[in-house]
């Protein structure tokens, strides 16, 4: 299923730009969409699942139009969405939430729907526990039963927004194994502000900044962008390197300071190029962002 988005617009009440006209393309497969917090991530996943009405702009989705709102009902038959804040019923087991959601979703054959809570709980692993309250599950379980109840109509499209914030890094990796198997002939959106679910999970994505796609490519395109620009240099204790440069990360060598840098050096001294890693691609796009901002 392919989605199709034209200079869509969404203004809040109090003059609010949350979307400031985006152009974007989303084909079949896992797509990521990597944004810091108040990019409007949340408000473009809210307009495709038919939840928020956009300002203006175009969005289809498949043959759907999810501007008009005989387009959106449709969407909401075909899709499934994660939101960052799904509400569920501590004093619910897994099972009894799944069924009654499933009620909700107008799944009025009790066989068929009894047997596809069965079916999603095997796949989310929770099967051994599905009697239990869902108030006893750690986050990550309830997360999974999150996307248990969004795979309830088996969507061609499957909206997740920031599956993984609060997951320790154990849970963090289950749950992105868990969205890999999920792509397959299926859309797949997965919005996140964390790098390495994108690097595992997705091929292609879309970086958005300030209500804006800043970037749309694949990740080698994304890796290309950042080529040249990332060193590693290395310090003594107590010395800084100087340059206009962002400092990814650092490592302590004993008597010296190995810096992670992106950006401009002012001396080659000490310095080493290396391959950009996604990280540094998203770092180097945020980077040239805020120069334009600033010019
Ligand atoms: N209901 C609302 N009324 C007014 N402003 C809003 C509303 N919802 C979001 N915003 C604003 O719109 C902008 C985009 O927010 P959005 O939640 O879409 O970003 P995000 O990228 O999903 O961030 P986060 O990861 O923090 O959820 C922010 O400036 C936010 O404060």
């Amino acid at each position: 299923m392919n989605i199709q988005i034209q200079n869509l617009t969404k203004t809040y009440r109090g003059n609010v730009q949350a979307l400031k006209g985006i152009h974007l393309t989303i084909p079949n497969g896992m797509f990521g969409l990597l944004g810091p917090n108040g990019a409007g991530k949340t408000t473009l996943m809210r307009i495709m699942a038919g939840i928020l009405r956009p300002t203006d702009g175009m969005l289809r989705i498949g043959e759907l139009n999810g501007m008009t709102e005989h387009g959106r009902t449709e969407i909401k038959r075909i899709l499934g969405y994660l939101p960052q804040d799904l509400g569920m019923y501590p004093d619910l087991s897994a099972r009894e939430f799944l069924d009654y959601i499933g009620i909700l979703k107008g799944m009025d054959n009790r066989k068929q729907r009894q047997q596809r809570v069965e079916d999603l709980l095997a796949m989310v692993a929770l099967s051994d526990v599905a009697k239990r309250k869902i108030k006893t599950f750690s986050g990550g379980m309830k997360r999974r039963v999150g996307i248990a109840q969004a795979l309830l109509n088996d969507p061609q499209l499957l909206i997740v927004d920031e599956p993984t914030a609060g997951l320790d890094p154990e849970e963090r990796i289950r749950f992105r194994n868990l969205l890999s198997d999920l792509g397959g002939d299926r859309t797949v959106l997965l919005s996140t502000h964390i790098v390495e679910d994108i690097a595992q999970a997705c091929n292609n994505l879309a970086v958005m900044n300030s209500g804006a796609v800043v970037f749309q490519g694949t990740i080698a395109q994304l890796l290309q962008e950042a080529h040249g620009k990332v060193w590693v240099i290395s310090m003594p204790n107590g010395v800084k390197p100087r340059g206009n440069f962002t400092v990814v990360s650092t490592l302590n060598m004993g008597g010296n300071i190995q810096y992670r840098v992106v950006g401009e050096l002012s001396s080659l001294s000490n310095a080493t190029p290396v391959e950009p890693g996604l990280e540094d691609g998203y770092v180097w796009l945020m980077r040239e962002q805020h120069s334009f901002q600033t010019v």
